[in-house]
């Protein structure tokens, strides 16, 4: 039984002990709200309603969820999901080490113990037998089994669950099951507005107002190329990358060719219809 579970403790980062507390946002994250994604988030938690965020890469999701956590005084967990990530590494495993063996939890256990928010960053890479544990989770037991101690935990009345899904990337294979998605309420996340993105860009890269309005109106354009075969549009964190390169006196021109024309494409013709905008905002 055990046995089969034990692992040699080493000493790697993710076996070490931790407190809770360390997971604390305590400085107030810069986020600017869109739309009423701030009121959605609050009810959702106070109602206990666990929360999907869908959107592209780097369009904010991770940047909302820690200005949440820290506006409602919570630890944050966040876990980047992967096809490695088994049910084990999130609930906790029997490990070995000088003293015998011993139980060790797991973020997802110690964030439900701790009524912390427990981020499940792009959920649908996480190998599926986590779906298992999210379910019961989500519907009205808020309860976490612990197949390997048989004990059954009941959330902490302050945990929330919120995952993230990015809909481009998915496919038939890899696609949420409406079992699990229907367990969540859904808040859509885009790029912003050019007058919003701008105000980001000027502020998370420390460019003039004048460079951070001509960056957004390149995402703005640049995500209109995706009908030519763009697979993903110019995401705000790229367009701040660019910036920040300005800032450090990079000229425009290149900032956007090593921030966002080559990161963007690998293919020629791609690359020449995107410097194409960049040369039509910065001449
Ligand atoms: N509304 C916003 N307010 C403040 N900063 C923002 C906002 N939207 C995007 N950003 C900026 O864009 C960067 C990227 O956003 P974030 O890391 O939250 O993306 P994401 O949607 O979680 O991406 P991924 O799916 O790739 O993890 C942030 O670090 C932040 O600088």
């Amino acid at each position: 039984m055990v046995e089969a579970n034990v692992e040699l403790l080493e000493d790697e980062p993710q076996y070490k002990e931790f407190a809770i507390e360390e997971f604390l946002v305590r400085s107030e994250p810069y986020y600017r709200p869109v739309s009423d994604e701030l009121e959605l988030f609050q009810a959702a938690y106070e109602q206990h309603i666990p929360v999907l965020l869908k959107g592209p890469t780097g369009c904010g999701k991770t940047r909302f969820v820690e200005y949440m956590a820290w506006k409602l005084g919570r630890p944050l967990v966040t876990i980047a999901c992967h096809e490695d990530l088994t049910a084990s590494d999130l609930v906790g495993r029997y490990l070995l080490d000088a003293q015998g063996t011993r139980w060790i939890d797991g973020p997802m256990t110690r964030a439900v113990k701790a009524g912390a928010i427990l981020y499940l960053d792009e959920v649908v890479e996480a190998r599926k037998d986590t779906t298992v544990l999210i379910h019961p989770l989500t519907d009205h037991r808020r309860i976490l089994p612990v197949e390997n101690t048989g004990n059954i935990i009941e959330a902490d009345d302050r945990f929330l669950l919120c995952i993230s899904y990015n809909p481009h990337y998915q496919s038939a294979l890899k696609d949420l099951k409406h079992s699990t998605r229907q367990r969540f309420i859904s808040i859509e996340f885009d790029y912003p507005p050019i007058d919003v993105e701008t105000e980001i860009v000027a502020k998370e890269s420390g460019c003039n107002e004048e460079q951070a309005y001509a960056l957004a109106r390149l995402g703005d354009k640049i995500r209109n190329l995706r009908e030519h075969g763009l697979a993903e549009g110019a995401s705000t964190r790229l367009l701040i990358y660019a910036g920040r390169l300005m800032t450090h006196g990079i000229a425009p021109r290149r900032a956007c060719q090593v921030a966002i024309v080559w990161t963007l494409s690998d293919e020629p013709e791609l690359q020449r219809s995107i410097e194409e905008v960049v040369h039509s905002i910065f001449e």
